[in-house]
C-alpha cells in the first residue's frame, strides 16, 4: 500500500491582485480585446500550476480555472445551452448566459451547496442535446496547456448526476420532467470526453459529486451506481476519481465503492464520520484521498490530529493521498499578503497557499515517518494554539448569562395596532431593500481615505452628501419608507466587523463571491462586542434630511457569521448570541434617535442550512433565536423588517414565520412569488415583501410586469400585509437602471392600490 502523494482539490483563481476580476471587468466596458482577456486568464492558469508544483504537491488539478463560473463552463462543454443564446458563440455566449443580453436573461444564480459562492443554474429540458462543444473542450485544452509545462494534471469535471440534480427544468417543459430523466444521453457525452482526455494523456480525471453530501433518495442512489458502473466500463479512459466534499457521505460510500471507479476523495472535515465508514466499505483496491485540509477555513490544521485520522485509515486502501477537504477556491489566497493582521492571530491562520503547505507536510509524515518532521510540526501546533489577547470578554459572556433568549416581544396583533396608531403608512407601502448604487466615486473616496489622500472629515462629508442624494432622489420618486443607501458601507458583512472586536478583517483576502463579484470574509477569532453605535449617526443623518421614515439597517447574526470564517473553539450558536447581542444594543440605540423602522438582513440563513435534513432543526432554532435575542428588546411601535436572498426558502417558511419581524422582504420575482403562497399556506400573517422586480439583471422592469406580480402576491396574501419592493439591494446597479426601476415599482403600486377597495385596516 502506498501512502503519503498529495494534492488539492481545487485553487482560487481569480489571481493575487483581483487580476481576473479587473481584465474581466475591462473586457465587458471594451477596454481591452478577447486576446487580453485570454491571456491574462492563462497566466493565471500558469502562475497557478507552477505554484502547486513548486510547493511539492505530486498530483496537480486542471480545468479547476473559470472566466466566471464552473458549472456555467460545465453545462456549455455538454451542450446544455438554452436555445436563447443560440444564435451567439463563443465568449459572446458565455457572457450572455451568466449576464444576460436584450431578450435573453441569463441563467438564474443560486447559491452553490452551503457556501457564499454563487453558480449559475443550467437549464435542461426534454429537448436539449447533450454534445461536447467541439470548437472549445476546455478540459482537454487546459490538460494540454499544462503538459506544456511538463505537468500531468488530473482534469476535473463536475459530475454527472451532480450536474443533473443541480440543472432546473428548462422553461416550457412538461410537468413532472426532472433533468435526471437525461441522465444516459449526458453519460454519453461523459464517456466521449473521458474518451478524449485518455487520447491526450491524462491519468486521472476527478468528477466532483459534492451533491452526495446531502440526503439522496433511493432512486438518486441507484442512478449514480448506474452513472458510475457506465462510466467505468468506458472501454478508453483515465482512472476515475469521484471527490465529494462538504459533508458525509454516508450511505453513497458504499454505493460508489460497489462501482468500477478507481479512488474517492472524502471531506474529512465537514464529513468526519466517513472515515470510520472506509475500513468496511471495500475499497482495499481503491486510492483514498483524505480531505484533511479544510477547504472552508482559514484555521491551521490540527496536524496531530489528522495524522491521527490518516493512520486509521492505511490499510483500508490501496492508495492514501493526503488533500484539502473541498476546493480551495472558497478561502483567500495567501496569508503573507496581509500586513496589518494581529501577529498572533496571523500566525493561526492558513489561507489556500499554506493549505497546500500543510498538505505537503502531512503527506510527508506519512511517507517519511512523523519523527522527520517533528519540528515543522512543533512549530505549526505552537502557531495554531497561541490565543490573542481579547479572545475572552468576561463582560459579554456574563451579560448572555443574565440575558437568557431576553422576552419575547409583544404579541403581533398588538404590534398592529401600536403602530398604525403611531406611524400609519398607505396600503401596499413601497421601500427598497437598503442600498443605493456602489458608484465609482464612493468607492473612489474610500480609497482615497484608506491611502491618506483625504481625512475622515472630508470623507464623511461626501457621504453625507450621497445620502442626501439618495434621500431626495427616493422623496422625488415617492417610496414610503426611505433608507440612507449604505454608501459608507464596503461591504455588509465586513462594514460591520471592522467596528466589533473580536473580528479581524483582511486586506487582499478576496473570495469570488460570483462572477467578477467578491468578497474579503472576515475572521471572527474571539468574542465579540460593540465599543460604540454603528450605524446610528449615518442613520439619524438620513432622517433629518426627510420626513418620512428612514429604516435603519443592519447585518444580522447569521449573515455575519455566514459570511465570515468563524472561531472552532465554541459553538457556532454560541457566537451567534455574541453578535446578536452587539446588534441588539444598535438597534436599542437607533430607537432611542428616533428610528422607527429597523431592518435585520439575513440573507445568508437559507444558505447555511445543514445539507442534511436531520440536522436541520437545531440549526434553524439557534439561527432563529439568535435573530429574535437581537430584535426583541423593541417597542411595540417599532416595525422590525429583514430580508433574505439569493435561495430557495420552501424548506424554511416555518423559520421565517418564527423570526417574529413585522416584515420580511425576499428575493421572488424569478420564482413568480412561490415563495409567497408557500408562506400564506402555513398561515403567515405578518408583513412581506417579495421582491417584485430581479435587481440582478441591468433590464428595466415594465410598470405592467411589476403590477403582475403584484397581484400573484396578492392572490395569495391579504393586501394588508403587502409590501413592495425590489428583489434586494441595488449596490450592484448603475442609476440609469435604479431611477426607472424604482418609478415604475411605485407607478405600479399606486395602480394596484386604486383597485383595492374598501381599504382593509393597515397591518404594519
Ligand atoms: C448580498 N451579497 C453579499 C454576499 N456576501 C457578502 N459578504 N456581501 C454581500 O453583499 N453574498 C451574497 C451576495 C453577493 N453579492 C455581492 C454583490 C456585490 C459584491 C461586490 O460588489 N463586491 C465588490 C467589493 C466590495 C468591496 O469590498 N468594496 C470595497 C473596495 C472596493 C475596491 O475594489 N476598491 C478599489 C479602488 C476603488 C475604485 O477606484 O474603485 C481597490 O481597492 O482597488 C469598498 O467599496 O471600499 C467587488 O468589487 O467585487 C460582492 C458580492
Ligand atoms: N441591505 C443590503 C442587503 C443585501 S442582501 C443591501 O441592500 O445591499
Ligand atoms: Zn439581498
Amino acid at each position: 500500500m502506498a501512502a503519503g502523494r498529495t494534492t488539492v482539490l481545487g485553487y482560487p483563481r481569480i489571481g493575487q491582485r483581483r487580476e481576473l476580476k479587473r481584465a474581466t471587468e475591462a473586457y465587458w466596458s471594451g477596454k481591452i480585446d478577447a486576446t487580453a482577456l485570454l491571456d491574462t486568464a492563462a497566466s493565471l492558469r500558469r502562475q497557478t500550476w507552477e505554484t502547486l508544483r513548486d510547493a511539492g504537491l505530486d498530483e496537480i488539478p486542471s480545468n479547476t480555472f473559470s472566466l466566471y463560473d464552473q458549472v456555467l463552463d460545465h453545462a456549455v462543454l455538454v451542450g446544455a445551452v438554452p436555445p436563447r443564446f443560440r444564435q451567439l458563440t463563443g465568449l459572446d455566449r458565455y457572457f450572455a448566459m451568466a449576464r444576460g443580453v436584450t431578450g435573453a436573461p441569463p441563467l438564474e444564480m443560486t447559491k452553490w451547496f452551503d457556501t457564499n459562492y454563487h453558480y449559475l443554474v443550467p437549464e435542461v429540458g426534454p429537448d436539449t442535446v447533450f454534445r461536447l462543444d467541439e470548437e472549445h473542450v476546455k478540459p482537454v485544452e487546459e490538460y494540454h496547456e499544462a503538459a506544456a509545462l511538463g505537468l500531468d494534471t488530473r482534469p476535473v469535471l463536475l459530475g454527472p448526476l451532480t450536474f443533473l440534480l443541480l440543472a432546473k427544468p428548462a422553461p416550457g417543459a412538461p410537468e413532472g420532467f426532472r433533468p435526471l430523466d437525461l441522465l444516459s444521453p449526458l453519460l454519453d457525452v461523459y464517456a466521449d470526453l473521458l474518451g478524449r482526455l485518455a487520447d491526450v494523456g491524462a491519468s486521472w480525471v476527478q468528477l466532483d459529486e459534492p451533491a452526495l453530501a446531502a440526503d439522496r433518495s433511493p432512486e438518486e442512489l441507484a442512478l449514480l451506481r448506474a452513472a458510475y458502473d457506465r462510466l467505468g466500463s468506458s472501454p478508453r479512459r483515465p482512472k476515475l476519481l469521484v471527490a465529494t466534499y462538504f459533508g458525509p457521505i454516508r450511505e453513497a460510500l458504499g454505493v460508489l465503492a460497489a462501482t468500477p471507479v478507481d479512488g474517492l476523495a472524502l471531506d474529512l472535515v465537514a464529513g468526519a464520520e466517513d472515515a470510520t465508514r472506509v475500513a468496511s466499505a471495500g475499497l482495499s483496491r481503491r486510492r483514498l484521498v483524505a480531505g484533511l485540509v479544510d477547504g472552508r477555513n482559514v484555521w491551521r490544521t490540527n496536524l496531530p490530529q489528522a495524522l491521527a485520522v490518516a493512520a486509521s485509515l492505511l490499510g483500508s486502501v490501496d492508495e492514501l493521498m493526503v488533500g484539502t477537504s473541498c476546493s480551495l477556491q472558497h478561502v483567500p489566497l495567501d496569508v503573507s499578503l496581509e500586513t496589518s493582521l494581529p501577529e498572533e492571530l496571523r500566525g493561526r491562520l492558513a489561507f489556500a497557499r499554506q493549505k497546500v503547505d500543510e498538505v505537503v507536510l502531512l503527506g510527508r509524515a506519512l511517507r517519511e515517518g512523523r519523527e522527520q518532521i517533528s519540528d515543522e510540526l512543533a512549530q505549526a501546533e505552537a502557531a495554531r494554539t497561541r490565543r490573542p489577547p481579547g479572545t475572552v470578554d468576561a463582560r459579554v459572556r456574563a451579560r448572555l448569562a443574565a440575558l437568557g433568549d431576553g422576552t419575547p416581544r409583544g404579541d403581533y396583533a398588538s404590534r398592529v395596532r401600536a403602530r398604525s396608531a403611531t406611524n400609519p403608512l398607505p396600503l401596499l407601502p413601497t421601500t427598497t431593500i437598503g442600498s443605493f448604487p456602489q458608484t465609482s466615486e464612493i468607492r473612489a473616496a474610500r480609497a482615497d481615505l484608506r491611502h491618506g489622500r483625504i481625512d475622515e472629515a472630508t470623507y464623511k462629508a461626501r457621504m453625507r452628501a450621497e445620502i442626501d442624494k439618495v434621500i431626495a432622489l427616493q422623496e422625488d420618486i415617492g417610496l414610503d419608507v426611505l433608507v440612507h443607501g449604505e454608501p459608507e458601507r464596503n461591504d455588509m458583512v465586513q462594514y460591520f466587523a471592522e467596528r466589533l472586536t473580536g473580528f479581524a478583517c483582511t486586506e487582499s483576502g478576496w473570495v469570488q463571491s460570483y462572477g467578477t463579484r467578491y468578497v474579503r470574509p472576515p475572521i471572527l477569532y474571539g468574542d465579540v462586542a460593540r465599543p460604540e453605535p454603528i450605524t446610528v449617526e449615518w442613520t439619524t443623518y438620513a432622517q433629518s434630511r426627510t420626513t418620512k421614515p428612514v429604516k435603519g439597517m443592519l447585518t444580522g447574526p447569521v449573515t455575519m457569521l455566514a459570511w465570515s470564517f468563524v472561531r472552532d473553539d465554541q459553538s457556532l450558536a454560541e457566537t451567534a448570541r455574541q453578535v446578536a447581542l452587539a446588534l441588539r444594543d444598535e438597534i436599542r440605540d437607533l430607537e432611542a434617535a428616533g428610528i422607527r423602522h429597523i431592518q435585520v438582513d439575513e440573507p445568508a440563513l437559507r444558505e447555511r442550512l445543514p445539507l442534511r435534513s436531520a440536522d436541520q432543526p437545531e440549526y434553524l432554532r439557534w439561527a432563529v433565536g439568535a435573530f429574535r435575542l437581537a430584535t426583541s428588546g423593541v417597542a411595540d411601535t417599532t416595525t422590525i423588517h429583514s430580508h433574505m436572498c439569493y435561495s430557495e426558502f420552501g424548506e424554511i417558511v416555518d423559520a421565517i414565520d418564527a423570526l417574529d419581524a413585522d416584515v420580511v422582504s425576499v428575493e421572488a420575482a424569478r420564482s413568480r412569488m412561490e415563495l409567497v403562497h408557500d408562506l400564506a399556506r402555513t398561515g403567515y400573517r405578518r408583513g412581506i415583501g417579495p421582491g417584485v422586480y430581479d435587481i440582478h439583471s441591468p433590464r428595466v422592469p415594465t410598470v405592467e410586469e411589476i403590477e403582475d406580480a403584484l397581484r400573484l402576491a396578492l392572490a395569495a396574501l391579504d393586501p394588508a400585509q403587502l409590501w413592495v419592493n425590489p428583489d434586494c439591494g441595488l449596490k450592484t446597479r448603475r442609476y440609469e437602471e435604479v431611477v426607472p426601476a424604482l418609478r415604475a415599482m411605485v407607478e405600479a403600486a399606486r395602480r394596484v392600490r386604486a383597485t383595492l377597495h374598501p381599504a382593509p385596516a393597515p397591518a404594519r
